[in-house]
């Protein structure tokens, strides 16, 4: 009866036959253009800077990160409406130095839950608690293994299982074109050089994390890439359309994978511990690998991580990490460690072929920082191999002593492709804050937008690649400004190992090949961001020769 009386009121108000679907219609309409009215004017983000539809709907930049092109639209946003941009109704990015300090040095402004909530596939880890008191004991409990002391004692099987693989199986590769064209002058092989380091990076971390690297690097396969593939598709997801985390419906395979993932790394962990209690029974090697299980690991001459970090113990409250937590760390330190590392590498050549002048500087420098050692051959080329590798000594504290350049050249790049490009989202803490002159009330998502930063007013021609910005004096004061890792309690941990990867990889990749882009299509590549960079199409066609110092691995067979 009511209902009705309703209806007929408002038919006889605006003088048309009014019926309930149009009125739910209406009211929807009226609500929208409220929320609209409330965002943009009276919100207490309404001060803040933006693009209007950014003020109004999350669909805007939650597609820009569909797209992969999130991070490069800040930049411009940034560029446009200044320090501090509203990116959504509840989210704005900041590239301040002050604002950025204010965020991240302290445990204060927690990580968004919203966001990272997403790459939780297992229980809160190092990389999602936002639990300060959690995090701090995982930082003391993992913290020992990364320091660049420490990743001196596993120096020696990083090169094994990466750099020295890779140039064995690149020799392979090259003496395979050689045999197939019935033995002629061959001018080099095309590899694919993300696929490469990516699988070479991932032998690497399953050594030091799970005590066995998987080889995927020579045998060209190992499900884990899939399993891989599953987590970090399924955080795109997440990331993108948060609720369907929650439900526990649809993607099934990738869950089905994910799940495996987790259950080769439980039984990875459970194997070493048995065999380090072996070990221990029949006092193998006692001084060297296996240390009394209850002192504190040294992490020296270690074959990986994994075995000190069995024995590890908080220093403060004695606890160990159960099997579960550490399962569920090595998963993360293969998600973390993998893509940002080869990415940026590949995004390095790229650079150099586009800047001919500083790969020539870069590789008459190698080259002459190590020379071929007296008496290592009489004069003949020198084979492709692991010990030819071992014989040129590039290690870590080589190259940057001797050619700080290389290190320079990764600054640079990594200024202007960050592999994790952000936006690194927290949470305003209770009570709200003020952050670049603008009140943030409580729960804001305040996003710290690293290539942005890295293009923003604290860098002179930010858009000019210039290596020798990291050179010298100035270049130790700008490499305080770069924020590739993060800052403050949550930056990265694996930064220590991520140089000590890529610096002896690019040095040693430098030294014996020549590398050139395969076709015009590679050197105009374009790189998408999404929680990682990746070249567009996940491939870098590369061209590889070895230099005149160095020959096939079996050169006698041609
Ligand atoms: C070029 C290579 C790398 C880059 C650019 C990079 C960058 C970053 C950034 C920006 C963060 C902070 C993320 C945030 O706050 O949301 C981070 C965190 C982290 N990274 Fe890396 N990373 C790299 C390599 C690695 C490697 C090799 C590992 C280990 C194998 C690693 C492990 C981690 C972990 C565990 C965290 C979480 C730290 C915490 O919250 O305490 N990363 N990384």
């Amino acid at each position: 009866m009511s209902n009705s009386i309703i209806l007929t009121f408002l038919s006889a108000a605006t003088g048309y036959n009014i019926s309930w679907p149009l009125v739910i219609l209406g009211v929807n309409i009226l609500a929208g253009l409220g929320w609209c009215y409330y965002q943009i004017f009276l919100s207490p983000l309404a001060a803040i800077p933006g693009p209007l539809l950014c003020k109004i709907i999350t669909t805007r930049y939650r597609l820009s990160f569909l797209q992969g092109i999130l991070y490069r639209r800040t930049v411009v946003w940034h560029q446009k409406y200044g320090p501090i941009v509203r990116i959504g109704p509840n989210v704005v990015s900041i590239i301040d130095k002050t604002a950025i300090r204010q965020v991240h040095n302290s445990y204060e402004f927690v990580k968004a839950r919203s966001w990272y909530h997403a790459f939780e596939q297992f229980a809160p880890g190092m990389f999602t608690a936002s639990n300060e008191q959690v995090h701090r004991q995982l930082r003391r409990i993992f913290q020992p293994a990364f320091t660049p002391k420490a990743l001196r004692g596993v120096e020696g099987v990083i090169t094994e299982v990466g750099p020295s693989s890779l140039v064995e199986m690149w020799g392979e590769k090259l003496l395979a074109a050689r045999e197939a064209k019935g033995g002629g002058q061959e001018k080099g092989v095309i590899v694919d050089l993300y696929h490469d380091l990516s699988f070479m990076l991932l032998d690497i971390i399953t050594q030091l994390s799970l005590g066995k690297a998987v080889g995927v690097l020579k045998q060209g396969y190992h499900p884990i890439v899939e399993w891989i593939h599953a987590y970090t598709t399924l955080v795109a997801v997440f990331t993108t359309l948060p609720f369907l985390k929650h439900i526990n419906i649809g993607f099934s395979t990738l869950r089905q994978r994910v799940k495996l993932l987790w259950e080769y790394s439980a039984q990875c962990i459970v194997e070493k511990r048995i065999r380090m209690d072996q070990e221990k029974r029949e006092k193998i090697s006692s001084e060297k690998d296996v240390e009394d299980s209850d002192s504190t690991p040294t992490y020296r001459n270690q074959t990986d991580m994994l075995s000190g970090l069995l024995r590890a113990k908080d220093p403060i409250t004695q606890e160990r990490l159960s099997d579960g937590q550490l399962t569920s760390e090595t998963v993360t330190l293969m998600i973390a460690g993998t893509e940002t590392t080869s990415a940026t590498m590949c995004v390095l050549y790229n650079l150099l072929f586009h800047h001919p002048e500083v790969y020539q500087r870069l590789q008459e420098e190698v080259i002459q920082a190590f020379p071929i050692p007296s008496g290592a051959s009489s004069g003949d080329p020198l084979p492709l191999t692991a010990e030819v590798v071992k014989m040129l000594d590039i290690t870590h504290s080589n190259v940057k002593q001797r050619v700080p350049y290389v290190e320079a050249v990764l600054n640079e790049t990594m200024r202007m492709y960050p592999a994790a490009p952000g936006i690194l989202i927290r949470s305003v803490p209770r009570g709200g804050r003020i952050i670049n002159g603008h009140y943030l009330p409580a729960d804001t998502l305040v996003g710290l937008a690293i290539t942005a930063y890295h293009y923003g007013p604290e860098w002179t021609n930010p858009y000019q690649f210039d290596p020798d910005r990291f050179v010298g004096t100035q270049g130790e004061k700008n490499l305080v400004k770069l924020l590739t890792f993060s800052l403050g309690p949550r930056q990265c941990v694996g930064r220590s190992l991520a140089y000590l990867e890529m610096i002896i990889t690019l040095a040693t990749i430098i030294r014996i090949f020549h590398v050139e882009p395969a076709d015009d299509l590679q050197l105009c590549k374009k790189w998408v961001e999404f929680v990682t960079l990746r070249p567009q199409d996940t491939q870098f066609l590369c061209r590889i020769q070895p230099r005149k110092e160095f020959t096939l691995p079996n050169a006698a067979k041609c």
